[in-house]
């Protein structure tokens, strides 16, 4: 195994689906899951890839194993591969992001922030989503600015703020002010995360509908406010 072959944790590798969430979204894609995270937000949809309770559904697979499986999926036809977590920035994806790049396919990455990598440059899209205080986490800025920093070469970079409450959308207009530049997604929190449990997408619409009102009534005409599409569609289920 080569030095750039190192073995990446991946909960799994899924799709072709579309992009649920933020500035791509109904755009088809394979997700690939990283596990493991720094974080522990307390509304987190991805535990089985965060808790170390699920470690041992975790493969470990080189990036060459990884793309064979994305290249597979997508039928070998180019598309932008969507790598979430998850924390994917805690380990190395810009081995995957060379081989897929060198083949036609873009790259689509999630993570909190709190990691910043040279790899981010490589990406076709970087979503930094810093955590509202309804998370129970508190973002490092600092280290917020340093994945800004590396996301420069990026074709695309995007802020998606998740909200639950009055709290955290006061918290999204102040971290909105301090980034005047960065496009800025804002996203509903689905506060129903077991995926056994079904989704009405009227529960949903009604949360989007929330914020829409929020926004409208202020008349904050900056952000997108888009729901997870995915769970309108499929509820809480893994691997769509
Ligand atoms: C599961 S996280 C993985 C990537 C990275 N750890 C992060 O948080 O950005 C992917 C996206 O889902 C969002 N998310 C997680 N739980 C959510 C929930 N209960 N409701 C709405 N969005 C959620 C996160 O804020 C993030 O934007
Ligand atoms: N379809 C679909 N869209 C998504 N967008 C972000 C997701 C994530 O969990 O990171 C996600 C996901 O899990 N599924
Ligand atoms: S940072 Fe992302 S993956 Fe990690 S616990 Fe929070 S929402 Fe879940
Ligand atoms: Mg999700």
């Amino acid at each position: 195994m080569s030095a750039t072959d190192r073995p990446l944790r991946i909960a799994e590798i899924f799709g072709p689906t579309i992009q649920g969430e933020g500035a791509l979204i109904g755009l088809p894609t394979v997700f690939v899951r990283a596990g493991g995270c720094d974080y522990r937000c307390s509304w987190c949809d991805s535990l089985h890839a965060v808790d170390s309770a699920f470690r041992d559904s975790w493969a470990a697979m080189s990036s060459t194993e990884v793309w064979a499986r994305v290249r597979d999926l997508s039928g070998g036809r180019p598309l932008t591969v969507s790598i979430s977590g998850g924390n994917p920035a805690i380990q190395d994806f810009g081995p995957l992001i060379a081989m897929g790049r060198a083949e036609g396919y873009g790259f689509a990455l999630e993570t909190q922030g709190s990691v910043a990598r040279d790899w981010f440059a490589e990406l076709s899209m970087l979503v930094l989503s810093p955590k509202p205080p309804s998370s129970g986490q508190v973002p490092d800025w600092a280290v917020f600015d340093d994945c800004l920093r590396a996301g420069q070469g990026a074709s695309a970079v995007v802020m998606k703020i998740v909200i639950f409450d009055d709290t955290d959308y006061a918290w999204a207009r102040d971290v909105a002010d301090s980034y005047p530049d960065l496009p800025l997604v804002l996203q509903p929190g689905n506060p129903e995360v077991d995926p056994a449990v079904p989704v009405a997408a009227q529960d949903v619409a009604d949360r989007l509908l929330w914020l829409v009102d929020k926004v409208t009534a202020e008349g904050w005409f900056r952000p997108r406010l888009l729901p997870q599409l995915h769970v309108m569609l499929w509820g809480n289920r893994r691997g769509v």
